[in-house]
């Protein structure tokens, strides 16, 4: 287990239900490796620093996420979460009894295979930068951006793909959150919410492993990650 300077503690939002993945049960108890998305991803955050995790649930399968949290080596709390994204986060957020100045991470349990060493690398340069952080890969197909009557070419080597963890000092994303309710503002992610205030965004590399298991082709390609990250090989 990774230790730092200062506490670390984490929301993990899991109250989606998947409806792109389309499985029978919510997204974050889909098995991968015959073990739930959202364990893999409490349990990675743990190995990378995070000593208190606050996981947001879907209210009617809060029992299930329990049962699948049973043992983690750090202590968690599961609470309902809201009914998109951003709002999971801000009740996570709440939960939290971590002081103003704790490196707070917030991931999603679908980005189940997230490499510890991320983890930890994004608590770190929130300490060293004091900005929020967020992690990202380069994009790897052309791009082009379509408009009403026709479509243009978008330089790929100034965009980046966005992952999480993103991390940033409790007092700085509480704020973000509240001030984003408040004005009705709505982001995908919380470096967008913390920009939205003013807090400059560090990027940090990201990892391939740390995919969105956002489609049913995702899980067979996590599978065939997993089995080699078990196998001891990289791909
Ligand atoms: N109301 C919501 C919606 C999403 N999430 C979480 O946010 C993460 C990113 O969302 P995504 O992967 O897009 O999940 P879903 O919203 O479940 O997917 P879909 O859009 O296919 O239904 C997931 O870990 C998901 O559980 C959440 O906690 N609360
Ligand atoms: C936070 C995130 O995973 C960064 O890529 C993403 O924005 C979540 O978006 P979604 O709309 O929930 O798929």
């Amino acid at each position: 287990m990774i230790q730092h300077e200062v506490p670390v503690v984490a929301v993990v939002v899991a109250a989606g239900s998947g409806s792109r993945l389309g499985a029978a049960v919510p997204k974050s108890l889909v098995p991968l490796g015959g073990v739930p998305l959202v364990r893999r991803a409490v349990d990675a955050l743990v190995a990378g620093g995070a000593q208190a995790i606050v996981v947001t649930v879907p209210a009617e399968r809060a029992a299930d996420v329990e049962d699948a949290l049973n043992g983690v080596a750090a202590p968690v709390r599961c609470v309902p979460g809201g009914a998109t994204r951003q709002e999971s986060v801000r009740i996570g957020l709440s939960e939290l009894g971590a002081a103003d100045d704790a490196i707070v991470l917030v991931h999603d349990a679908a980005r189940a295979l997230i490499p510890p060493d991320v983890v930890s690398a994004v608590a770190a340069a929130v300490l060293t930068s004091g900005e929020a952080v967020v992690p990202v890969l380069p994009v790897v197909d052309s791009i082009r951006e379509v408009g009403e009557q026709s479509s243009r070419v978008v330089d790929r080597g100034r965009l980046r793909s966005v992952q999480t963890p993103q991390g940033a000092r409790m007092w700085q994303l509480r704020a973000a959150h509240d001030r984003i309710a408040a004005d009705g503002v709505e982001v995908t992610d919380d470096a967008a919410a913390c920009e939205y205030v003013g807090i400059p965004v560090t990027l940090v590399a990201g990892h391939r492993d740390a995919m969105k298991i956002t489609e049913p082709v995702d899980l067979i390609l996590a599978e065939a990650l997993l089995a080699h990250r078990t196998a001891g090989a990289r791909p």
